[in-house]
């Protein structure tokens, strides 16, 4: 796991700072994409279905359409910038772009299913029985890539997990017209069959993740999986009338017009677009489960945003569940910052001849970032 490099001691550092300040962009700029995208498509999704917007099929639909925009980034730094030397889509082997696709698929049948579910359950239902993905994540993550339960990491979850409950538990029973029996139950297993199939993509992918070593990479695994989503959600749409629901919608049942329509319908694939990329991104350079932990946290921002954007209510129970999910996700990055510090101590302690990193379940993808970056500045070098 070591590479001992032919480089003097003060290379060696500068080196190190430039990875070091590379993840920490790569980073940054993913958490962004995450957030803008998860309460933009919160408040868009909430925007078509107050305007009579109903079809499940355009909710699956916007949730994968948008890959063509990944190209841009990764294309433009080879082509135009000039400041990769990377080929985009030259690392792909056989087995990496089958398991893609597969993933991809299952992703295409969550997006299903959760569209199915919201169309025939209460919100406050299906965010209750969603509130239990992460308890799965993490017990998923524990099984396929041994991540280890710690206090930090089960505190967050429990803390996380207490606050979509008290939130769903105190939101509005706006029970969608004629809900019958055998509808509510349809709907209860699509909301829990999504939660748990999202509950499995993200170990599932931090796994495969594992045998890459590039962030670029990770870009363009994404647009595989997005491709297979849409070729799904697109198949079911033609077989089941979706496009002539889709333009009815938008010319009769819309109320502010055929043109506000296709503007909603539009902006929310891009949106969706940086929830999935920005998910993806967290997990490559985090963990599944601080993935799923940065996910859950941005609960309470879609909460603010519905108030700050259409004025709902806010008090009593919405609170005290926001106040629970900053606090968990604080704490929990407040000790991976501790834990950061602790690390790159202990490589200093250890002098920078040795370039022995110990590896800790969580620090999986700060190391092979680096190595990453090690593999290219070498062959940027040579
Ligand atoms: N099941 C599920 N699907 C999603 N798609 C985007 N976010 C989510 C999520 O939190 N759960």
């Amino acid at each position: 796991m070591s590479t001992s490099n032919p480089t003097t001691p003060s290379n060696e550092e500068d080196q190190k700072s430039k990875k070091n300040k590379r993840y920490k962009f790569l980073l940054g700029i993913n958490y962004i994409c995450l957030f803008v995208g998860s309460v933009s498509s919160s408040l868009l999704s909430k925007f078509y279905f107050v305007h009579k917007g109903s079809s499940r099929w355009v909710s699956t639909w916007v949730q994968c359409a948008g890959f063509p925009l990944l190209l841009i980034p990764i294309f433009l730094p080879h082509y135009l910038f000039k400041c990769s030397d990377r080929k985009p889509f030259s690392g792909f082997t056989p087995r990496i772009l089958i398991l893609s696709v597969l993933v991809g698929l299952m992703l295409g049948v969550n997006n299903f299913l959760i569209s199915w579910g919201n169309s025939y359950l209460p919100v406050s239902t299906s965010s209750l029985l969603l509130s239990s993905q992460l308890i799965f994540t993490l017990l998923l993550s524990v099984i396929i890539v041994k991540q280890r339960i710690t206090f930090q990491n089960l505190n967050c979850v429990i803390l996380l997990t207490l606050s979509s409950v008290l939130l769903a538990v105190g939101s509005h029973h706006d029970k969608p017209q004629g809900l019958t029996r055998a509808k509510y139950f349809i709907g209860f297993f699509c909301t829990v069959g999504a939660g748990l199939l999202f509950a499995l993509y993200l170990p599932v992918m931090e796994k495969i993740y594992r045998e890459i070593y590039n962030y670029g990479m990770v870009m363009e695994m994404q647009v595989v999986m997005e491709v297979a989503a849409t070729a799904l959600a697109t198949a079911g749409m033609a077989w089941d009338g979706g496009f002539p629901e889709m333009r009815r919608e938008s010319l009769e049942v819309f109320d502010l017009g055929e043109k506000a329509y296709w503007v909603t319908v539009m902006v929310n694939v891009v949106t969706w677009q940086l929830v999935f990329m920005g998910t993806a991104g967290m997990v490559f350079l985090t963990s599944s489960i601080t993935g799923g932990i940065c996910m859950t946290a941005l609960l309470a921002m879609n909460v603010l945003g519905g108030v700050v954007v259409y004025g709902d209510a806010f008090g009593g129970v919405k609170v005290v569940s926001t106040v629970l999910c900053v606090w968990g996700f604080c704490s929990y990055v407040y000790g991976m910052y501790l834990k950061m510090k602790d690390d790159e101590k202990d490589k200093e302690n250890n002098g920078n001849g040795e370039d022995l990193i110990v590896m800790s379940n969580k620090d999986h993808h700060h190391h092979h970032e680096m190595e990453m970056v090690e593999v290219n500045l070498a062959a940027n070098h040579v």
